[in-house]
């Protein structure tokens, strides 16, 4: 290993573990009340500071309060506040540009975002208290009216030309035409100069409903703003305006070859038109941490979900000739890697613009000892928080009281997770808990006697549910989608019994869940049993850390370098390498590919069921375009006018597992067992 950055002979076998204060994980706590700081903090030392530095946030739906059970990512969202201050102060003090970004989908997901009608109109103004400079639109803002119109009338206007939708209309009820929610783009210059033309495009998402329109990327490309507004001649310009980089955000997968991504016909679009401007790309909706290389001065960041994650980019090298910054700030690190790309390797047009760039991004855990660490380089809780965060941080817990997220509705035995115990095994929470949920939450007195079949997506489980208190916050965080039981009354059994067969085996079904879900391999969930820590490897040489490429403060780090035990969570390879988590973890299991799109029940009282008997078969309104053309194949036609609310136009995915809550769970209330390891650390 010497090869890499000098001997270090007494640090063979040890981790890379940067010293922070005595008692870090007690002395650092702000946060929400009940939530616990993380045990261990960054590992590989300070962020690289470039010209352009971003702070990237994406899918955050809902979760601003932080896990309030997990200590990894128990910071919230005035925690947040403070680091984000904190960091514009270092970038003034720096002499260098800092951007915040996020990229949507900001609500299903946790109690504080979904439990008002419409979703977020109380957390939409939590969320505003961070100083975004651009923003985007997720799918999530899209499927109910009702939230899209918040978006349009309320959230739009807090942020006015910040809020990039380039491709999302909705219909303006005033003038009963389309128009755009927030803008189609965004021309600006940073406070040192950098000229920037950001846009926000959401994937082809089609199930918005019908007041908001979703263009697609091969339609965009050819619109004429789009198109203009790329040469350099954004509406009403007539002569260039000069672009010293495009930044184009969206909800949409880095990856091309997630089957949702359409960056690629974006970057294609902009390539062709400008052969030698860098283009900044900052992802989301696959609920991943990625960074792609599309090539030598174009890359994309993706970070993550669920205030898991917030994400770090820098970049170096940027020849604008208006750029009154610094050009590498003094005492810090700085972004060290090339963009290495075989996407234009014989470009006639390629210049070597791409040749002076280099970069840096980091995947930060989303907790306190981390934005302190990163803020003040210390755990020295006055200095870092800010009065704006602390503010956030009691109104986020005054909001919770008002919504009583805290309300307990049983005590949950055990803990099911989605993705950590294969499906098929008790501790999966589609085998081990969704099934029997159905069977006992939803149920029409009226009609109880009555065999009945039950099916719903699995895409409407969100979240592992974790033994202990469960909470009303908690049944957001689980299922928190209002999607309604519906029934066909009478099917016969033949029918009802090989529909969920055929609908998880026939491709032409998937729940509405496009993409698939072995794309989310990278994502992060709790697990009990993964608790027996990786070998400890090192594995510091496939990236030196930037202080030692510097040479500075190498040498101190280096002694004091402890080895300590790993706690589970993010261990993640993307286009720069294996450097990118800002923490060091152990790697978690992860079966999500065995997981199918659709869930059943047989909630039959008799197992005397012949062919021809006739069945309630109840499902939820939200595939009801995958059941309907189910049954036909199976022979059996059925129209929309067949099906009826199984128990009420409101009782849905939220309802029915508090209901089986309330029912199964009510023993030890007073004295409910939390689960250990929440959170990867099985200790407290
Ligand atoms: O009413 C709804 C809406 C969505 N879903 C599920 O969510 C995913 C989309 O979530 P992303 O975070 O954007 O991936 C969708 O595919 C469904 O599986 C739902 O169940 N009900």
């Amino acid at each position: 290993c010497d090869s890499c950055y000098g001997p270090q002979d007494h640090v063979v076998r040890t981790r890379n573990v940067y010293p922070l204060a005595p008692g870090q994980g007690k002395l650092a706590k702000r946060m929400q009340p009940d939530a616990q700081n993380a045990s261990y903090g960054p590992s590989r030392g300070p962020l690289a500071w470039g010209e352009l530095n971003v702070i990237h946030t994406t899918d955050t739906h809902g979760w601003l309060e932080g896990h309030i059970l997990e200590k990894n990512y128990g910071a919230d969202w005035g925690d947040f506040v403070s680091f984000t201050k904190a960091m514009r102060n270092k970038a003034d003090m720096y002499g260098v540009d800092m951007l915040i970004v996020d990229t949507g989908d900001l609500h299903d997901g946790a109690g504080l975002s979904d439990a008002t009608s419409p979703n977020g109109v109380l957390s939409n103004p939590i969320f505003d208290n961070i100083d975004y400079d651009l923003l985007t639109i997720g799918n999530h803002e899209l499927y109910v009216s009702s939230v899209a119109y918040e978006h349009f009338y309320n959230f739009s206007r807090v942020w006015g030309e910040k809020y990039l939708t380039s491709n999302v209309q909705i219909l303006n009820q005033t003038s009963n035409e389309f128009q755009y929610i927030g803008r189609k783009y965004r021309y600006f210059t940073t406070p040192n100069g950098l000229r920037i033309m950001a846009f926000g495009f959401l994937f082809d998402f089609t199930g918005n409903s019908n007041v908001s329109r979703v263009y697609p990327a091969a339609t965009v490309v050819q619109q004429s703003w789009f198109k203009a507004a790329v040469a350099g001649y954004p509406d009403n310009c007539e002569t260039q305006v000069p672009i010293d980089i495009f930044v184009m955000l969206g909800h949409n997968p880095v990856r091309w070859n997630d089957s949702e991504s359409t960056f690629q016909t974006y970057y294609n679009a902009i390539r062709t038109a400008q052969p030698n401007t860098p283009i900044q790309v900052f992802g989301g909706h696959s609920h991943i941490r990625d960074f792609a290389v599309y090539d030598e001065m174009t890359t994309a960041l993706e970070s993550g979900r669920y205030c898991e994650t917030a994400g770090w980019f820098s970049m170096a090298g940027l020849k604008s000739s208006n750029y009154t910054g610094a050009t590498l700030p003094a005492g810090v690190p700085h972004p060290t890697q090339h963009a290495i790309s075989s996407n234009r390797t014989n470009d006639p047009n390629a210049t070597n613009v791409g040749a002076s760039l280099t970069y840096s991004r980091r995947y930060l855990d989303w907790n306190k000892v981390t934005f302190e660490y990163h803020a003040t380089g210390s755990q020295n809780a006055s200095a870092f928080d800010y009065y704006k965060g602390l503010q956030v941080t009691k109104n986020i817990t005054a909001t919770r009281t008002e919504l009583h997220l805290n309300q307990i509705l049983g005590c949950a035995p055990q803990t099911w997770c989605i993705s950590c115990a294969p499906y098929g095994s008790s501790e999966n929470i589609y085998s081990g808990l969704v099934p029997e949920a159905l069977v006992g939450g939803v149920v029409n007195a009226s009609r109880a006697t009555n065999p009945r079949f039950l099916v719903v997506n699995s895409g409407g489980i969100r979240f592992d549910l974790v033994q202990g208190p469960f909470s009303i916050d908690d049944s957001y965080i689980v299922s928190p989608f209002a999607d309604i039981f519906v029934y066909i009354p009478a099917v016969p059994y033949s029918v009802a019994s090989q529909l969920l067969n055929l609908l998880n085996t026939n491709s032409a079904f998937n729940g509405k869940r496009k993409r698939d879900l072995s794309e989310d391999i990278h994502s992060r969930n709790l697990q009990t049993s993964d608790f027996s820590f990786e070998p400890i490897r090192r594995d510091d040489c496939q990236s030196p850390h930037p202080d030692q490429l510097l040479g500075k403060r190498a040498v101190a780090s280096a002694i004091k370098r402890q080895s300590i035990a790993l706690t589970p969570g993010y261990t993640t390879t993307d286009d720069l390498g294996s450097d990118g988590d800002d923490t060091l973890h152990s790697h978690i299991a992860n079966y999500v590919d065995s997981i199918p799109a659709f869930i059943g029940a047989n909630a039959s009282l008799t197992s005397s069921l012949t062919a021809t008997s006739p069945v309630d078969l109840i499902f939820i309104d939200y595939i009801d375009s995958d059941v309907l053309p189910a049954l036909a194949l199976l022979g059996a036609t059925y129209t929309m006018s067949d099906i009826q609310y199984y128990i009420n136009s409101s009782f849905s995915t939220n309802t029915y597992l508090n209901v089986y809550a309330q029912k199964a769970w009510s023993a030890n209330i007073t004295n409910c067992p939390v689960g250990v390891g929440v959170g990867g650390d099985a200790g407290t």
